[in-house]
């Protein structure tokens, strides 16, 4: 197939909260023949990132704990929608092996510290930047890698650090990782589309 009639691939972004990580991915990706943000994904109705979709005119896809976690995990709606390509960004869920599997090596994931630190069951949001100021870290970071059937296991792709200060609090540990995602995580996905 020539590069003029390459299929755009098409990523769904699953999330949870805020929903500033798909938005930066939407805004990104926007008016490029890149990649397509093509579906939204949220397991918590009212989530911010309901508003992201509506603004930057992306479907969305509701999804349910029994289907998700013990069904069908939405495979067929995530092929019939045609993605080639998955992204976790604040989803806080455990996927499943029925989605790992039927999108091998296609699913990413950006966990808010340095993995293998500060990672797994009940290490998300603030939890992690509340345990890292505890232990007075004075370094934090991202950590993008691919998702196994473990939470934060999969091999890592890009890390990039922070700094700690004396007086940094969770809440201004939170902005400073905000950056770095908001940064490095659309053209880590770029890179990586790219690939397929
Ligand atoms: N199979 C995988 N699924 C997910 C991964 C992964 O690496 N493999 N990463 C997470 C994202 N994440 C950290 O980066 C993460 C998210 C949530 C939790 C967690 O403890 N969740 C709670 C439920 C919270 C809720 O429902 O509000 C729990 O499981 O009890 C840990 C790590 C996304 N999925
Ligand atoms: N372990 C998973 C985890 O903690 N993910 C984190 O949730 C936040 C979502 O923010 P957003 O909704 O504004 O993109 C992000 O900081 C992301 O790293």
């Amino acid at each position: 197939m020539s590069s003029l009639n390459k299929k755009v691939p098409r990523i769904a972004v699953f999330a949870s909260g805020a929903g500033s990580n798909a938005n930066e991915i939407a805004r990104y990706f926007s008016g490029k023949s890149i990649a397509d943000i093509a579906l939204i994904v949220c397991n918590k109705p009212g989530a911010g990132v309901y508003q992201v979709a509506e603004n930057h005119r992306i479907p969305t896809l509701t999804i349910s704990r029994e289907q998700f976690l013990k069904g069908d995990a939405y495979v067929p709606e995530l092929q019939a929608a045609g993605i080639d390509f998955i992204v976790l960004a604040g989803f806080l869920w455990k996927v499943p092996m029925p989605l790992i599997q039927a999108f091998s090596n296609r699913i990413i994931n950006i966990h808010p510290a340095l993995l293998p630190d500060y990672g797994g069951k009940g290490m998300y949001g603030h939890f992690v930047h509340e345990a890292v100021i505890a232990n007075k870290e004075k370094e934090s970071g991202i950590t993008i890698h691919y998702v196994d059937e473990h939470y934060d296991h999969g091999s890592t792709i890009f890390q990039a650090t922070c700094q700690i200060d004396e007086q940094d609090t969770p809440d201004t540990l939170a902005q400073k990782i905000h950056l770095l995602e908001h940064a490095h995580f659309a053209p880590t996905i770029e890179k990586l589309v790219q690939a397929l």
